[in-house]
């Protein structure tokens, strides 16, 4: 992964420092609807203004910055979607991640965001959020994340089955699994395979229905509760940690790497999936972003790289130790053997 060159002109710092205004825009248009409005046709800021019920001189100023962002284009007197925008912002398209962003990105990292200052100085008040059990104490915040994390992780899940071979296994553990979206792709994949989700019993009521839509109630089940306080489930085939680290203090990771290593069957897999930058902290930028974005909730959050997830996995008595990207540009999968 090449470096980004270094910032030369103070353009360059304003495009950083007002980029929140542009996230700001394209979520207040997914809100009001305004990308489904303008699906294939052209409408004039009036025609849009009537489509979305919105006053005039506000829908120009928002279609204006817009334009400008490139999310939607000038065609005549009009304003039309981008390619962009028209393939994954409108309703009902393959893949629009439209309410991913106005929902989890919005509603919830973006407000998160606001208390960066306070996370990187170690000031949080007390009634700020400084971790996923304080966050997830609230069954509504549980649910809206979930919800939206769930969409996102099938895909990733579908993969993991692909890059993993889990033939021989009979029993995984998903720890800090959320509402299974890694469980359910998996055990889809893999006939024989049950698993058992850890995480906050807020989690689990929506984990639960999920599960229940899939039709896979019977072999994914939940374990409520806290990874870092409970005793977990033993003798399994499979433990995977998914988004976990990300959102754990830096120091708890060891011993969730040791505590996987004894919980496994000998011979079974470990399987770690989270942002990890390089080695030179030169990038993935999403990589990076996504790690400050978790301080910003997670105080003690450690940005980590894939060396250091193997260093653990290593120094914990693991074996054949492979290291592969998952999400371009974002994620990367880190997975070990417990000796036979
Ligand atoms: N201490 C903890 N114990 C149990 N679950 C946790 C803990 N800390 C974070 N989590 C969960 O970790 C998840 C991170 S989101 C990732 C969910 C899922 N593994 C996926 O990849 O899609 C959330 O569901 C959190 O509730």
């Amino acid at each position: 992964m090449s470096a980004v060159a270094p910032l030369e002109t103070a353009e360059s710092i304003s495009d950083i420092a007002f980029a929140f205004m542009g996230s700001k825009a394209l979520f207040a248009a997914l809100h009001v609807g305004l990308f489904s409005a303008l699906s294939e046709k052209t409408l004039t800021a009036e025609q849009l203004a009537r489509a979305t019920e919105l006053e005039v001189d506000r829908v120009t100023t928002l279609l204006t910055a817009l334009t400008v962002l490139g999310l939607v284009r000038r065609d005549g007197s009009g304003f039309a979607n981008s390619s962009a925008a028209e393939a994954y912002l409108v309703k009902g398209r393959k893949y629009d991640f439209g309410d991913y962003l106005r929902f989890q990105i919005d509603k919830q990292m973006y407000p998160f965001l606001t208390q960066l200052n306070e996370a990187i100085t170690g000031t949080l008040k007390p009634d700020q959020v400084s971790s996923y059990a304080e966050w997830f104490s609230d069954p509504e915040q549980a649910r809206l994340y979930s919800k939206s994390q769930h969409a996102g992780s099938l895909g990733p899940g579908r993969g993991l089955a692909k890059m993993v071979d889990l033939s021989n296994a009979r029993t995984l553990l998903d720890v800090g699994g959320g509402t299974g979206a890694f469980s359910i792709s998996l055990c889809k994949a893999y006939g024989d395979l049950k698993s058992t989700i850890l995480d906050f019993p807020n989690v689990a009521v929506v984990g639960r229905e999920f599960i229940a839509e899939a039709e896979l109630s019977e072999r994914i089940s939940y374990q409520p509760g806290n990874a870092l306080e409970d005793t977990w489930p033993q003798k399994t085939d499979v433990v995977l940690m998914s988004y976990l680290f990300s959102g754990v203090p830096g120091d708890e990771i060891a011993g969730l790497v040791r505590k996987a290593k004894e919980t496994l069957t000998p011979g079974g897999r470990f399987v770690v999936h989270d942002f990890m930058v390089d080695e030179n902290r030169e990038g993935p930028k999403l990589a990076a972003l996504w790690q400050l974005q978790h301080t910003a909730f997670n105080p003690k959050a450690r940005s980590i790289t894939s060396s250091y997830v193997r260093d653990l996995m290593e120094a914990a008595g693991f074996e054949n130790i492979e290291v592969g990207e998952m999400i371009p540009g974002m994620t990367m999968l880190v997975h070990a053997t417990k000796p036979a």
